[in-house]
């Protein structure tokens, strides 16, 4: 398969849920436009019911679009349903598993299901990455939360897709697990797997995402490097610890836009297009403050979030 542009191509994508009992019908997405590049580890964030596993499970096959259209590695979801399919690899939300499976027999189940032949199947390679290779003759009740998970990321690459979507991996991981997890998710991006991940934890997709898609009631309302995204935020704080810690704003920085934090630092922010830094330090020290130290603190991900999705 030649590398297309895309991992995923989605235009003008709708669903709307039917109406049942007294539930009244839901538009779920309403015109989702997202090119997501092949290559890339791309970051969906989003509120909850914003539309995420609508997307994916829309992509996944196991809910029907409404509207639009969408492609997978070049392969329209319509038009060729099977192969596209067969071009992802979906690590699903919920633990779901067969208790009574090994490892490696839930391994080979799944490459059945896929159809990969016995002689191109990587089973024990795969459980390796995933560091389960130790375990893969134990039954799954006897793996760790942790160890399911994996295996779970396990399962959704036998057919070793381009594209491995990633739904909300690490909820209830505990760090170090998802520590290993991200890395082995970047051996597999850095191999030249497209990683597609839905979190809430916004740290970790501004460190681990090239580009952030932020989805909220059903529209995107930003798709972009991550960098450019946090750009968007202009504003950037100013932190000034004195000698003397401070109990409320000198009146004489009533002009600048300035707060008093719990420890007595002060808190200035501004917008970098507008003000240098310079500046606000003379005017700090107009203010006759004495300054002992002084940061500056960027808006993260988490503010570019809020901000957005007020509406
Ligand atoms: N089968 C369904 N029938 C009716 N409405 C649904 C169905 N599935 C989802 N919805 C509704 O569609 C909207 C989007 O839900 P979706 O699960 O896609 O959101 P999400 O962004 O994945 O949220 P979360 O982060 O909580 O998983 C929500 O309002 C949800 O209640």
């Amino acid at each position: 398969m030649n590398k297309p542009k895309f991992a995923i191509e989605a235009k003008q994508l709708e669903k709307t849920y039917k109406a049942s009992g007294k539930l009244p019908a839901k538009q779920a997405l309403k015109g989702i436009d997202l090119q997501i590049p092949a290559g890339s580890i791309f970051g969906l964030l989003g509120p909850n019911g914003a539309g995420k596993s609508t997307f994916i499970n829309i992509l996944s096959g196991l809910v029907t679009k409404t509207g639009g259209s969408a492609s997978i590695w070049g392969m329209d979801i319509d038009a060729r349903p099977r192969e596209a399919r067969s071009a992802i690899g979906v690590v699903p939300q919920e633990i779901n598993m067969d208790p009574f499976f090994t490892p490696m027999e839930a391994m080979e189940l799944q490459a059945g299901f896929y159809g990969v032949p016995k002689s191109q199947r990587r089973t024990e390679q795969i459980l390796d990455a995933v560091g389960l290779l130790d375990k893969k003759d134990a039954y799954v009740r006897q793996l760790s939360g942790g160890m399911k998970r994996r295996l779970m990321v396990a399962k959704a690459m036998v057919h070793a897709p381009p594209v491995v979507i990633l739904d909300e991996p690490t909820a209830g991981v505990d760090v170090e697990l998802r520590r290993s997890l991200w890395e082995y998710v970047g051996e597999l991006n850095k191999a030249g797997t497209t990683i597609i991940l839905t979190t809430h934890y916004l740290e970790e997709a501004e460190e681990l995402c090239d580009e952030i898609a932020i989805i909220n009631h059903g529209e995107v309302i930003a798709s972009e490097p991550t960098p450019q995204l946090l750009k968007r935020l202009d504003h950037r704080s100013l932190i000034i610890y004195p000698k003397d810690p401070l109990q409320v704003v000198p009146p004489a920085l009533s002009g600048v836009d300035a707060s008093i934090r719990p420890d007595g630092a002060l808190a200035i922010t501004f917008r970098s297009s507008e003000t240098g830094i310079g500046r606000l330090i003379e005017t700090v020290r107009e203010a006759n403050i004495s300054i002992e130290d002084l940061e500056t603190e960027d808006p993260d991900l988490e503010d570019v979030f809020v901000e957005m999705t007020k509406a």
